[in-house]
Formats: C-alpha cells, sequence, structure tokens
C-alpha cells in the first residue's frame, strides 16, 4: 500500500478527533466551575469524597490501561501467541485481595495519600521514601505512556512525533489543573467507553474483511497461535500459568492495592462499601479489555498470514505493524482510523491525567503540607494545580527517555510496575500483615529491594540481546516450519544460562512478586535485629491480621502470643479507648454498622492534626 495513503484522514476522522479532545476540555472546564469550583483541596484531589462506584471502576480500570496495552497487547499476541491472556486469572485475586484487605485498611484511616498510612505504621521517613519510589515510578512510567502513540502513529502515517507528544501533554494538562479529581474521573469514564469503541471497531472490519470468524479462527489455528496453558514451572521462562497467574496476582497488587492513583478513587467513593463494589466492577471491564486486545492481535495475524507481506512490514517494529495493520484496514472508512486514533488518545490521556493528578495529591500531601502545616487553602489548591502542571512538563521530558530504550512497550511498562511497583507493595505488606516490623527494618527493606530489582533490571537488559527470540513468522502455514526451526535452533544455541546470567533472566512477570518478598524478608530480618516493634507502639488501625486468619486452626493464645489476632475493627475501638493516642476520646463503645460515618472520631492523633489544619 502506498505509505502516502496511510496518513490521508477525512474530515470525519478529524471531527471524531477533535470531539475527543474538545469534549475532554468541555469536562474539565465543566468542573472548574460548578461545585464548589475547586477552591479546597478535599475537592481538587478527592473529589470531596463523593463519588459512586460505577465512574469510580471506569476510572479504576483506565489508569493503567494506556496506548501501551493497545498497542503492545496485540503485538504481544501477533507475536508469541495468546499466553498473556492467562494474566486474566491473575485478575481474580489480583482484585479481591485489594478489596478485601487494603481497601478497608486505607478507607477506615480517612488519609488523602496512601503514604500518609506509611507515617502512621512507620515513620516520618518510610512515608518520605514511599512518596519517592512511587513519584520516580510514575514519572518513568509516564513517559512511556506519550511516547507510545505518537511514536507508533509516527512510524506508520508521519504524523509529527513531537507536536503529538506535546499535544497530549498539553490537553491532559489544562484539563486536570481545571477540573480535578473530578474531571480526571468523568473523563476516564468517557475515554474508555471511546477507548472500547476503538478497538470494537478494528476488530468487527478486521473480521469482516479477513473472510469471517471462521477464517480467522482457522489461521490462527494453523499459525500455532492458540497457546496452551504452560505450566514450565521454569521461573525465566517469560509467559507461563506461573509467571502471568501467580506473578500477575502481584503485580494487581501493586498497581490495585497500594499505588495512590487507584488508592486515590477508593478513597474519593462516597463510602467504604461503594469503593470495593467499584473494585469487584473493575473485574468484567478489565477482563473486556483484555479480551479485546487479544482478539484484536488475532485478527491481524488472521489477515497477514495470507500471504508475504513482509516487504511492507519488515522495517516496523512490532508495535508500530500494530498501527499500521489497523491503518490499513480502516482504509476507506470515513471516521473509523479517527475513531482508532481517538482510541488511542482516550487511553493515554486518562492513563496521564491519573498520573498527574495523584502526583500532584502526593507532592502535596506527604512533601509540603506536614512541613507548612499553616498553608492557606487558597494557597494549597493554587500549589497543587502548579504541581499538577509542572509534572505535565517533565512527562514531556520523560517521553524523551522512553525515546532512546527501545524494548517492546509492554515490556517496558511491566517492567516498570514490577521493578519500582514491588517494593512498594512490600513495604505496604511489611507495614500491614508484620506487627514486628519496625521503621528501620522498612527503610532497609526498601532499599534492599531497590537495589536488588535495579540489578536484575539492569543485568536483563545488558544480557537481553541473547535471549531474544526469533522475530514472528511473515505467514502461517509455509513460514511455520521456518519458525519452528528457527526457534528449535534457537534454543539449542542458546545453552541454558547459568549463574548470575540465570538470575538476570528471571521472567519480568515475576519482579513485583520477587520485589515483594525481598522488602518483606530484609524489613523482617532487620526489624528482629533492632528489635521487633511491641503491640502496643503500632497506630491502631494500621494492621490487618492476616496471619491471625490464616493460623485460625491456632490456639487462641498461641496466635495471641504471635500477636496476630486483632481484627480491624477492635483496633480502631482501641484508638478510641488509648488516651494517648487519642485526643477526643470519650470512651463510648460502637458497633460495626455505626462504624463507617464514625471512622472519623476513631482517628489516631496525628490525622486529627492534619484535618483540622486542612
Ligand atoms: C496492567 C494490566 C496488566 C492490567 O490489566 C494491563 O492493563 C496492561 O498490560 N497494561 C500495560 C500497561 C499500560 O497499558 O500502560
Ligand atoms: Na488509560
Amino acid at each position: 500500500m502506498d505509505r502516502s495513503d496511510l496518513k490521508h484522514f477525512e474530515v470525519a476522522d478529524y471531527v471524531i478527533f477533535a470531539v475527543l479532545l474538545a469534549a475532554s476540555m468541555g469536562i474539565g472546564l465543566y468542573y472548574a466551575l460548578s461545585g464548589g469550583r475547586q477552591r479546597t483541596t478535599q475537592e481538587f484531589l478527592m473529589a470531596d469524597r463523593s463519588m459512586r462506584s460505577l465512574p469510580v471502576s471506569l476510572s479504576l480500570i483506565a489508569s493503567f490501561q494506556s496506548a501501551v496495552a493497545i498497542i503492545g497487547v496485540p503485538a504481544e499476541i501477533y507475536a508469541h501467541g495468546t499466553q498473556y491472556w492467562f494474566i486474566g486469572c491473575a485478575y481474580i485475586l489480583g482484585l479481591l485481595i485489594p478489596a478485601h484487605v487494603f481497601i478497608p485498611v486505607l478507607y477506615r484511616l480517612r488519609i488523602s495519600s496512601a503514604y500518609q498510612y506509611l507515617e502512621l505504621r512507620f515513620s516520618k521517613a518510610v512515608r518520605i521514601c514511599g512518596t519517592l519510589t512511587f513519584i520516580f515510578q510514575m514519572v518513568v512510567y509516564m513517559g512511556v505512556c506519550v511516547y507510545t502513540p505518537a511514536f507508533a502513529l509516527n512510524a506508520v502515517t508521519g504524523f509529527e512525533l513531537w507536536g503529538t507528544v506535546l499535544a497530549t501533554g498539553l490537553v491532559c494538562t489544562v484539563y486536570t489543573t481545571m477540573g480535578g479529581l473530578k474531571a480526571v474521573i468523568w473523563t476516564d469514564v468517557f475515554q474508555t467507553v471511546v477507548m472500547f469503541a476503538g478497538q470494537l471497531a478494528v476488530i468487527v472490519v478486521g473480521v469482516q474483511r479477513t473472510g469471517g470468524v471462521s477464517v480467522v479462527w482457522k489461521n490462527v489455528w494453523e499459525g500455532d497461535r492458540i497457546s496452551g496453558l504452560n505450566l514450565n514451572p521454569d521461573p525465566t521462562e517469560r509467559h507461563t500459568f506461573w509467571t502471568l497467574g501467580v506473578g500477575g496476582v502481584f503485580l494487581m497488587l501493586s498497581l490495585y492495592g497500594v499505588n495512590q492513583a487507584q488508592v486515590q478513587r477508593y478513597l474519593s467513593a462516597r463510602t467504604e462499601k461503594e469503593a470495593i463494589r467499584s473494585c469487584y466492577m473493575v473485574f468484567p471491564s478489565l477482563q473486556l479489555a483484555l479480551a479485546l486486545s487479544c482478539v484484536m492481535g488475532l485478527v491481524m495475524y488472521a489477515w497477514y498470514c495470507r500471504e508475504d507481506h513482509s516487504a511492507e512490514l519488515g522495517s516496523f517494529s512490532s508495535d508500530a505493524m500494530v498501527i499500521y495493520f489497523v491503518m490499513t484496514m480502516l482504509q476507506g472508512m470515513p471516521g473509523l482510523r479517527g475513531l482508532f486514533v481517538a482510541c488511542l488518545f482516550s487511553a493515554a490521556l486518562s492513563t496521564i491525567s491519573s498520573a498527574f493528578n495523584s502526583l500532584a495529591t502526593v507532592t502535596m500531601e506527604d512533601l509540603i503540607k506536614p512541613y507548612f502545616p499553616t498553608m492557606t487553602e487558597a494557597r494549597a489548591t493554587l500549589l497543587s494545580k502548579a504541581l499538577a502542571s509542572s509534572y505535565g512538563l517533565l512527562c514531556l521530558a520523560m517521553a524523551y527517555l522512553t525515546h532512546l530504550m527501545g524494548d517492546s512497550v509492554l515490556q517496558v511498562a511491566l517492567k516498570i510496575f514490577g521493578m519500582v511497583g514491588g517494593p512498594i507493595l512490600g513495604l505496604f505488606c511489611l507495614g500491614m500483615f508484620f506487627p514486628w516490623a519496625n521503621s528501620i527494618g522498612a527503610v532497609s527493606g526498601l532499599g534492599a529491594g531497590l537495589a536488588v530489582s535495579l540489578w536484575i533490571g539492569i543485568g536483563s537488559i545488558v544480557t537481553r540481546k541473547s535471549s531474544m527470540r526469533p522475530p514472528p513468522p511473515p505467514h502461517c502455514h509455509a513460514a511455520n516450519m521456518t519458525f519452528v526451526i528457527q526457534t528449535a535452533l534457537s534454543n539449542s544455541t542458546l545453552s541454558r544460562p547459568s549463574g548470575l546470567r540465570r538470575f538476570y533472566s528471571l521472567s519480568y512477570m515475576w519482579y513485583s512478586a520477587f520485589n515483594c518478598f525481598t522488602v518483606i524478608l530484609i524489613g523482617l530480618i532487620i526489624s528482629f535485629l533492632t528489635g521487633p516493634m511491641k503491640e502496643e507502639d503500632v497506630t491502631p488501625g494500621t494492621i490487618y491480621p492476616l496471619l491471625g486468619k490464616l493460623l485460625c486452626f491456632l490456639p487462641e493464645r498461641l496466635k495471641k502470643k504471635l500477636c496476630c489476632v486483632t481484627p480491624l475493627g477492635q483496633t480502631l475501638a482501641a484508638a478510641q479507648r488509648s488516651p494517648q493516642q487519642h485526643k477526643d476520646s470519650n470512651g463510648q463503645a460502637f458497633t460495626e454498622q455505626e462504624e463507617e460515618e464514625e471512622t472519623e472520631r476513631f482517628l489516631p492523633a496525628p490525622f486529627v492534626e492534619y484535618e483540622t489544619a486542612v
């Protein structure tokens, strides 16, 4: 196909794309002018804690479903078959655990930033380390998110690369800064719908042009794209049921359990029940999103395996190939190319806006407010807006860094989640599940976890060349044989890595779990060496009695000795009873039902100060 034709967009395409941008800006403007007009940080950063579960759930899936997933997952399926789809299994525990463990603890503490938890449980120093790690994670991830759609579009259609990056960053900065979290959540809802519509359009047109569902199925089956359950226990095998279904749970926990972008949404819900319900509602939408991207990869394979396209596709990375496929497929269908571009940008914008807002929140709540307790609300809000927009500019700079990396974008994003998100998950688990962990243990654990994760991560990049798989086959029947031979050859010539190399070749899907356990292990060892925390020193409400629940068969006395029995409701009641922990203690007993409305009264001392300072 003629390259110039790929660049050809009709009026309808421009209109659809313009509608997306205008609607996003419009929502931002609406929330800038309605409600409290974004004059308090409670509104700007927490949406007045008034959200219902449906918008929150759509916003939750939008946060980590960016153009990386829209392009990267089909590219993965096209090249390596449907094994990646098994990550859907990880969504079950990966959402149930946040809903029933992390949300109850964090929601009842009435915090604004997830990292406030770390101060309550450990100390200021741990909180600051946690916050800085999170900022690092999100800033690097944001770079990948803005860069991906711009790069892929540029490679295929010749769209101006840095112009696209700049436009994404600016539009997003404007509506995020104007409308606060309410605008972020409602634009997410709209953008998620556009995202699904765009993917669906490509699939429907693609199946039809390839010759119907049966032809697609026949081609992908003969091309060996439908992967069975791979139960190989080797942890260096990139995608198996274990790496995806078990390692994936930890990836999901680091994103849906403790990542500020998500925690902030849970906290913006009007009740704890509503927050939990929104987490449940993520499950079907996330499965749908995964299914759409996987099917798109299969349709793409079915289309290209009919004849030899290597001349056409030769120069593209597999990510750019996805865009090339879509643009070819939607040729001559006015509006649909525009819809797909809108889909890519919806995915990117909804992720970046969550990142901006959560970054502004943690910078404000964790790094600025505690040190300027007398700051007026007006000034704090102005500063939050300034922060949201400066992170916007920073993300443009990070896009340039991603430009220099060059791996499959999906792999880059998931590696960032595992390398930096894994240790943060470990820190929260250490605090919530292990009452003995102390502050020194937490800081050393996090430090050790980050060091080990950077070691493996960088080691894997340096030694990567040798472990790369051969490129995907250009067509299914004939070329399939050469593919099999190539794979067999590369497997035999590539002798099993030994020693450090084997360590470096750990599947990136294990990064979250591995780094989480490193933090817990080192954290516990250091805590026991420096004197474990005593139960009475732990701030009530910050421990989830996981061990108590897991060891429910042990006799009560032994469990008490292990100090892991206090259920969450009782710890809150204890906060109320203990005078040095709680200022407005009035000795009144409370029942489970009252808890929801009453938590504010049972806040431990540090909170009462925050809340009154606001
Ligand atoms: C984060 C998961 C695994 C959750 O389903 C998925 O959305 C994904 O693969 N995301 C890739 C990163 C991104 O889309 O930015
Ligand atoms: Na998104």
